[in-house]
């Protein structure tokens, strides 16, 4: 902050252990942290809660210290109930003085009693950047904070702060009432602004008259930036100047740069406004938006249950070459597959060119997915993010277990091979799902694959607590001596030839199936 010792006195060094959370000697985390001063919305969508979502969207933790409840859904506000200032400042002190904070970010202050008590503790405990979001007026138009706080927000709070984000309302508001709504208006408000102290100032635009695009101005004193956005056509925009505002604090707290935080800030909001401009919540004009954007899926496509160990009792690889060898696409493949009754699909396609592969991918999880059947792809994590397929299945010299662990996030299937006990060890360590063991018998399907024998199966089923798919080289005429070993974790076979270098996909598959549970009620 500007008198409290801001980020323009960041030393370089903190910068870097904050924005990689590094590790110390000691092991201990340095987590970036925001506090969020602000007031509490019921329907989720703004203060508070939209302030402590997108830190954690954003992997930063957030506290909040909250000086008003309203009572508020998407048709409005209903009523307004303001926290005596004694007690504000009873919650700034009680977090002021136990945690680090990178940022504090200010939201609904609606008294000028509260925003002394602000003062005082900033003076108290200071932090190392302000992020002042000057809200006065509900998106719906209910007044948040009245005129009576003007003067001490420009004589006081904006002259420490190192950001402000008024929309072009509350920029007007701040200059008395000036008229704002063109582009060139913006600028000149924000320069009238930036006289008042602050270090940077952002005029937000969306709700400027006749732009098809989302235009913001800022000023940093001596250059002024237009960050321009395509105009989301949407009623879900309820919560989107509290969004920007954490958002910055959020970056800022990891060692952004101040510009750099804000266009990341912005590219965020844009995103969620794309991601959730149809979605349903409330009966109002303004709905909210669905921070967690990077997390969420179409409900739909959940797995409803977690990972089964059975679906890997017959598991169809497929294979491009035998593919166009028999003239068929993957999606027949596929389907003839699951109706010959394989229990879980992995598309392996060595050769397939990524746009046409995700295509297919594409369709295959549809197929799957209306079938009740997992869809796994072979080696490619982008084209299994891409397509949402259930999970992917890797090699020991393809991205290691927890890295896609990491990518895919806890819903997901991960697969592993393993050809020794150690590897089993650690597929369980990295967080993999199942074992692929093989080759069991020798295969022409995988050149240059060091065949392991039924001996070498059993000895990575006993190293291992996670369930295992034996391949290489199965088929009808083996398929029972493979699951005769004595492994209880041993699930099932995958196979590629046996079932894809077939004339009929559709007969093979059944008669597979039929053979494995044969050997399943034989022991
Ligand atoms: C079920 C199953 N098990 C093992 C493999 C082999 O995977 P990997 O070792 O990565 O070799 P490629 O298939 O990528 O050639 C598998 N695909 N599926
Ligand atoms: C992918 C793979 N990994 C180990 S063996 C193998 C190939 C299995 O193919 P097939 O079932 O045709 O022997
Ligand atoms: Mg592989």
């Amino acid at each position: 902050m500007n008198s409290l010792g801001g980020i323009r006195s960041w030393p370089a060094s903190w910068r870097s252990t904050t924005a990689s959370m590094t590790t110390t000697t000691e092991s201990v985390r340095k987590v970036a942290q925001v506090l969020t001063v602000a007031g509490s919305d019921s329907g989720a969508g703004a203060g508070i809660q939209a302030d402590l979502k997108v830190c954690a969207a954003r992997g930063v933790y957030c506290a909040s210290v909250i000086t008003a409840v309203t009572a508020q859904n998407t048709r409005g506000v209903q009523s307004v109930h303001l926290l005596p200032p004694q007690f504000v400042s009873e919650q700034l002190k009680s977090v002021l003085s136990d945690f680090e904070f990178d940022v504090v970010k200010t939201g609904m202050l609606a008294s000028p009693e509260i925003v002394e008590v602000l003062l005082q503790n900033l003076s108290d405990f200071p932090v190392r950047a302000l992020v002042v979001d000057p809200v006065m007026v509900s998106t719906s138009g209910h007044v948040l904070a009245g005129s009576s706080v003007l003067s001490i927000f420009r004589e006081r709070l904006l002259p420490i702060a190192d950001i402000i984000t008024p929309n072009v309302k509350e920029a007007s508001a701040l200059l008395g009432g000036v008229r704002i709504e063109t582009v060139a208006e913006m600028r000149s408000a924000a320069k009238s602004l930036h006289e008042m102290g602050p270090r940077v100032v952002l005029v937000k635009g969306g709700d400027l008259p006749d732009s098809s695009d989302s235009v913001d101005v800022y000023f940093d004193g001596k250059e002024f930036h237009e960050l321009r956005s395509p105009r989301v056509a949407t009623r879900n925009t309820h919560g989107t100047g509290c969004t920007l505002a954490s958002c910055i604090a959020a970056e800022l707290a990891k060692g952004s740069s101040m510009l750099s935080a804000v266009k990341v800030a912005k590219r965020f909001v844009d995103n969620a406004l794309n991601y959730s401009k149809d979605i349903a919540i409330g009966s109002g004009k303004q709905g909210p938006f669905d921070h967690f954007l990077g997390l969420k899926k179409d409900p739909q496509s959940y797995r409803c249950s977690a990972f089964n160990p059975d679906d890997l009792f017959l598991y169809a690889v497929t294979d491009s070459r035998m593919n166009q060898k028999w003239n068929r696409s993957i999606v027949d493949a596929v389907k003839a597959a699951i109706e010959g009754g394989a229990t879980i699909i992995q598309l392996r396609e060595k050769e397939a060119e990524t746009r046409v592969f995700l295509e297919e991918a594409k369709s295959c999880v549809e197929i799957c997915r209306s079938h009740g059947v997992c869809l796994l792809i072979n080696d490619r994590i982008d084209i299994a993010l891409a397509c949402d397929a259930d999970g992917v299945h890797v090699g020991q010299s393809d991205m290691p277990v927890d890295l896609v662990r990491s990518l895919l996030g806890p819903d997901k299937i991960i697969g592993v091979s393993c050809k020794t006990p150690e590897q089993a060890h650690q597929a369980w360590k990295d967080g993999a799902d199942y074992i692929g063991s093989g080759g069991v018998f020798p295969t022409n399907t995988k050149a240059n694959n060091r065949t392991i024998g039924l001996d070498g199966l059993g000895e990575v089923c006993k190293a291992s607590k996670l369930p295992v798919v034996a391949i290489g080289g199965i088929g009808i005429s083996n398929a029972e001596s493979v699951m005769r070993i004595d492994a209880p974790n041993l699930k099932g076979v995958a196979v590629v030839s046996a079932l894809f270098d077939q004339e009929c996909v559709l007969t093979q598959t059944k008669k597979l199936h039929k053979t494995l549970k044969e050997s399943k009620t034989e022991h």
